[in-house]
């Protein structure tokens, strides 16, 4: 039996990616395109790595074939075709190359804004069609018009910057964004997604489609936009709501729509919005350039070539970068280190510019580069979708949101054994989340300065409220009334009958309708619903 690395190719990458895999002496690397899921199981049995684009679906199944699977090599950015978590728990890596189709896709982008301005599909059919009509095709000007960025990353930015150059007025919505790089970029920013696009003329979406994101232009928010607003989806089908989409476009609310990517790839022929007035589409081609496609398929070529040859990770999606014996060491922060990450992220101010994390005791004479990834991979599984952040990419990815990282150690003895105190600030408010071991149990021990103990586990309740008697009365009451138990409980308080924070572990999460009504107790000044699963 061969001891090469076999490698299956599953979509088309460049002939440049599939020579470096082929040259080197230890590869047989096998291209097959075009693979229905059974065929995919088949031809991954005995692979080491499998390199795809968005075309395949890379599923738990074909995951369970691959039975010597060590890395799956996504050719882009999103990695919706892959099952991440099978593949985690199979200890698969997946790497993706973020950043090489990011101009192409934002050129394709502008392309679709400027033909959607100008009719040019619709026109150049009429012309191939022997007819010269001047009179429908009249268009509108970018120069002066109002253009709303929703998700101001990579691909957001580079639009942005075209869309000065023609004179357009740009303002970004994300919510992950800081005002320092938005200035940078010289965009204005909003906080209110409907603020941000009620005067706008062109809006074009640039985030990943997560719980968060999907159907973010739904009908409701479609009908508050101005009427006449034209609407750009390059990044992922499924922000937009295409049937609000498809009906709005009708009424003439929305002028126009221009679509590179769809909730259901390819769409059916009765998917909604294709059959509307005034839309452009393509079939998701915003990274289809030779240059994005070289630049994608020479990355992927050699982070996988590493990966087989030397075990190295870059830029994975799913798995650290670390050795089994530093693993054991550091593992426990580590897990402890995310958890505060998300913690953070629930109670931190808009607009982070900051995060700072100092270690002390014991922990401050560990290398804890890998901790503090872990905090940053924490805090920004909300802005980026968990399966897009993880150990390796979490500096660059806090790096391209503005927001600058440092952190501290102080070796010796101080009041606990092992402390990480993360703080995060955007300029004039801070927050600040600290936790420590109790005999190998990890422990949150203050939040904003106040000292608490809960284990960082299930639900936490966080309520800052007023030093009078009888509130834990009426919270219990609240929550026991509403079936939510109270699983543990820690006070505290800056000075008597001044202001004093409640920490509430419970086992179960409370709705939006409790938390309102726990709001309405005289003398609750916040609360803080944070979800830690
Ligand atoms: N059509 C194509 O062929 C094509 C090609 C490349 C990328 N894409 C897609 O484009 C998207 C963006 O790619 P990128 O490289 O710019 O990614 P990126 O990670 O650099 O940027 C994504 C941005 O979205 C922001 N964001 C997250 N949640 C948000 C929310 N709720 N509201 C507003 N903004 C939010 C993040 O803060 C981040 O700044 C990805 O989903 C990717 O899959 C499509
Ligand atoms: O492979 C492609 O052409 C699509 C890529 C794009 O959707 C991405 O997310 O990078």
């Amino acid at each position: 039996m061969s001891d090469k690395h076999r490698i299956l190719v599953a979509d088309p990458i460049s002939q440049t990616g599939i020579d470096l895999l082929q040259a080197e002496p230890s590869f047989e690397v096998e291209v097959k395109l075009g693979l229905k899921e059974a065929e995919f199981c088949e031809a991954a049995k005995g692979v080491s790595a499998i390199v795809v684009r968005s075309g395949v679906k890379v599923t738990a199944k074909v995951l369970e074939a691959a039975d010597k699977l060590k890395v799956v090599g996504r050719a882009g950015v999103g990695v919706d075709n892959i099952d991440i978590p099978a593949a985690s728990k199979r200890g698969v890596v997946v790497m993706n190359t973020p950043g090489g189709n990011t101009v192409s896709t934002a050129e394709h982008a502008f392309a679709l804004m400027s033909s959607l301005a100008r009719k040019i599909p619709q026109a150049h059919a009429t012309v191939i069609a022997g007819r010269w009509d001047r009179k429908h095709f009249q268009g509108t000007e970018l120069n002066h018009k109002v253009l709303a960025v929703l998700g101001m990353g990579r691909i957001g930015a580079e639009f942005a910057k075209r869309a000065k150059a023609f004179g357009m007025t740009v303002i970004a919505y994300d919510p992950y964004l800081s005002a320092n790089r938005a200035q940078l970029l010289g965009v204005e920013l909003r906080d209110n997604l409907d603020d941000a696009v009620k005067d706008a003329d062109f809006i074009t979406m640039h985030m990943p489609l997560t719980n968060e994101t999907k159907h973010m232009l739904n009908e409701t928010r479609m009908r508050k936009i101005k009427k006449g607003v034209r609407i750009i989806n390059c990044a992922r089908g499924g922000l937009v709501d295409d049937n609000a989409l498809a009906k709005l476009l009708e009424e003439g609310h929305v002028a126009g729509a221009a679509l590179d990517v769809f909730e259901v790839e390819p769409p059916p022929a009765d998917y909604p919005v294709l059959h509307a007035p005034n839309v452009v589409f393509t079939p998701h081609l915003g990274a289809s350039t030779g240059e994005a496609q070289e630049s994608v398929g020479i990355e992927i070529a050699e982070q996988v070539k590493d990966n087989l040859l030397h075990g190295t990770v870059v830029n994975a999606v799913n798995m650290p970068n670390v050795d089994p014996k530093t693993l054991a060491e550091i593992g426990p922060f580590l897990r402890f280190g995310e958890i505060l990450g998300r913690l953070i992220s629930q109670i931190a101010p808009q607009r982070v510019e900051k995060m700072r994390i100092n270690y002390s005791g014991k922990l401050g004479e560990l290398d804890t580069t890998l901790i503090s990834r872990g905090v940053l991979k924490g805090y920004l599984e909300k802005p980026i979708g968990a399966d897009q952040v993880n150990l390796i990419n979490a500096m660059s990815t806090a790096e391209n949101l503005g927001l600058k990282f440092t952190e501290s150690r102080l070796p010796g003895p101080t009041a606990f054994n092992d402390l990480i105190e993360v703080h995060v600030s955007n300029g004039e408010d801070t927050a600040v989340i600290s936790g420590s071991f109790f005999g190998g149990d990890p422990r949150i021990v203050k939040i904003n300065g106040r000292h608490v103990e809960a284990r960082p586990e299930g639900t936490l309740l966080l309520i800052e409220n007023d030093d009078r008697p009888g509130m834990i009365g009426a919270y219990g009451t609240i929550l026991g009334k509403n079936q939510v138990n109270i699983a543990n409980m820690s006070l505290s308080r800056n000075v008597e009958g001044g202001t004093a924070l409640t920490l509430l572990t419970l086992d179960s999460v409370p709705t939006e309708a409790v938390i309102k009504e726990l709001e309405q107790i005289p003398g609750v000044i916040k609360i803080y619903s944070m979800v830690l699963e």
